[in-house]
């Protein structure tokens, strides 16, 4: 997968180059550069912002740098992908919220554009014009306001890369996971079996694992009835 992300902050993805993404870029399954957007300037001090047309406060992020930058990245319409058209997505307070579905659809897309907005956002018809050559998303990741694109952005490329066949060592880890199966996770425990008063629950140490999963499944259900009763299938709603 080639991820491409334009940021005025190229260096906040230099943490990609460690750990299992790290491993995954140096063996080529992920494929990810951080363009800087300042890169697509003209002038002396390299703008990329300016006042916000009908007032406000803040500063909107100018158009012609972010139209540069994408035409350098979008293929033209001579050069039609001849795979998976790219996807362009901007993280957004505004946007659909990102969720581990989202996730492994876009894990399985040939080519994912970013785009780090921020100051209090961007031009609009940096959108609309991205939408004329591509499929764009605006994607938050939580009812909340960060002060930019680039934590949101490191995020998703978290929970997509991880979903990439061969990026995480153990795809089994993968299953049973929280949202995986649309339950939040079973509690996890490892030795030592008691420690500070505290024991591990006794089935587990059965090896009895039908009794086991049987326990793991009840587990996830009371978790996400208590945390997340949103998350709940209809057939595990209950009575009214
Ligand atoms: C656009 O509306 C905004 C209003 C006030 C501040 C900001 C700051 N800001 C700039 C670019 C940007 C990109 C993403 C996010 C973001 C995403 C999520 N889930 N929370 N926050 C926030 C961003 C934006």
């Amino acid at each position: 997968m080639r991820i491409d992300v334009v940021t005025i902050f190229p260096e906040f993805f230099d943490v990609l180059d460690i750990s299992l993404l790290g491993r995954a870029r140096q063996t080529g399954l992920l494929d990810v550069t951080a363009h800087n957007l300042r890169e697509f300037t003209h002038d002396r001090h390299r703008t990329v912002d300016d006042t916000p047309y009908g007032g406000g406060a803040g500063m909107v992020m100018k158009p012609e740098p972010w139209g540069e930058a994408l035409d350098s990245i979008l293929p033209t319409e001579t050069e039609a992908p001849g795979g998976d058209a790219p996807v362009v997505i901007f993280p957004s307070p505004a946007g659909t919220v990102f969720t581990q579905k989202m996730a492994r659809e876009l894990a399985q897309r040939e080519h994912l554009v970013f785009g780090c907005g921020r100051y209090e956002g961007i031009d609009q018809r940096v959108f609309d014009h991205a939408a004329t050559r591509a499929e764009v998303r605006l994607v938050s990741i939580g009812d909340y306001v960060l002060n930019g694109g680039e934590v949101a952005v490191m995020a998703m490329i978290e929970a997509i890369g991880r979903l990439i066949p061969g990026v995480v060592g153990n795809p089994e880890s993968l299953v049973e996971e929280s949202h995986e199966d649309g339950l939040l996770e079973y509690p996890s425990y490892t030795k030592p079996a008691a420690w500070r008063g505290l024991e591990v629950p006794p089935i587990l140490l059965s090896g009895n694992h039908r009794a086991i999963d049987d326990w793991r499944r009840a587990q996830q259900i009371e978790r996400t009835r208590t945390v997340r009763p949103d998350l709940l299938p209809p057939d595990l709603l209950p009575n009214e």
